[in-house]
């Protein structure tokens, strides 16, 4: 399971946690203007907005998981297995749209859009195709949150099309479809940041008897519709300062809420999903942010602290490692 958030303060604020039982080896990854991306249908573009996120490097190939790029513009890959199906890739003759593997989405968006309404330009003039990247690395089931500070879409490929949804919330988890997630929203429409009024029956005078029980009937299981409910309440309602320091920390509280710890969630015999790690990218200043399972410190990557015009990928490894910060020894 994953969870991806959108958040606004004085800067836009975009990030996921990667919640799975193993690693690919994933690395922060700078994707600078010069680097050439060679698209398998639609061909070479040499020069693009410089991007930054969490990619597999696989050949000198950035697989990325999230990203966001020079201009502000967001992307997060989560999955979507099951209801997740991709177009067949049509010899050239036959088709007058972009054809994009899913595995090159998102640089195909990031490198050459600079908001959701040029990403949308984009959407409708291209076929989103199943084909994998390698027989080692086949496709992946996904569906995408894309934002800017602006507003916030979901792209849905399945077998009925492809589906463009707004999404006022600003959040993505995992299974059902977005409307059907965004509909299970109205079963909550009671719980408050509040403390709830006496209502049950006016025979019984009822007492809010522990603060917090506005929100009762929030689910706190680790299934993905109920982290949705979960983050949308915890997000629409959080409050922070304006300041960067503020807004970071306040981002991974608002993640935090749906956090996965090990042996909470078995997937296979003795196999159990973790939050790998939590991202939070400011999209205006091109910081990425991180914290992973065992390293709760925050790290930080800033793209504008490397040569953006540079024809080379620059790789980060995930400080993965805590430290204990002792205070009498
Ligand atoms: C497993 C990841 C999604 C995590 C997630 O949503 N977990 C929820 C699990 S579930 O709903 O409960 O089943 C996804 C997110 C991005 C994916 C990667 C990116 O799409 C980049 C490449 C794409 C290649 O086709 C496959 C390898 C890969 C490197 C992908 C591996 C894997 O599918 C990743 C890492």
């Amino acid at each position: 399971m994953c969870t991806a958030a959108t958040y606004k303060t004085k800067d836009f604020y975009m990030g996921r946690t990667l919640d799975y039982e193993f690693s690919y080896g994933e690395q922060i990854t700078i994707t600078p203007r010069n680097y050439e991306f060679d698209f398998r249908f639609a061909g070479k573009i040499k020069s693009h907005y410089a991007l930054i996120g969490m990619a597999f490097v696989a050949g000198g190939y950035p697989l990325y998981y999230d990203a966001v790029n020079e201009k502000g513009l967001g992307m997060a890959g989560l999955n979507f297995v099951g209801n997740a199906a991709y177009e067949e890739a049509l010899p050239e003759d036959e088709t007058e749209v972009s054809q994009v593997a899913q595995f090159e989405f998102i640089p195909w968006i990031l490198t050459q859009c600079a908001t959701v309404a040029e990403a949308r330009e984009k959407l409708a003039a291209m076929r989103l195709t199943g084909t994998a990247f390698s027989e080692q690395l086949p496709t992946a089931q996904l569906h995408w949150i894309i934002a800017d500070k602006d507003s916030c879409i979901v792209v849905e490929s399945m077998k009925d099309g492809l589906h463009v949804y707004d999404n006022p919330v600003g959040v993505l988890t995992n299974n059902p479809p977005f409307p059907s997630q965004m509909f299970a929203l109205n079963n909550y429409a009671g719980v408050s940041r509040k403390q709830p009024e006496s209502t049950f029956a006016g025979v019984l005078q009822l007492d809010a008897y522990s603060r917090g029980m506005g929100g009762m009937g929030i689910p706190g299981d680790l299934s993905s519709q109920s982290r949705f409910v979960k983050v949308a309440f915890t997000k629409l309602n959080s409050i922070s300062g304006e300041e960067e320091d503020e807004s970071v920390s306040q981002f991974f509280h608002i993640l935090g809420s749906v956090d996965q710890q090990r042996g909470c969630c078995e997937v296979t015999e003795g196999k159990y999903e973790i939050t790998i790690y939590t991202s939070c990218c400011n999209t205006a200043k091109g910081i990425y942010y991180y914290t992973t399972y065992d390293n709760h410190q925050i790290t930080a990557v800033d793209m504008h602290a490397e040569n953006l015009d540079s024809d080379q990928l620059i790789c980060y490894p995930l400080l993965s490692k805590g430290e204990v910060r002792w205070q009498n020894k």
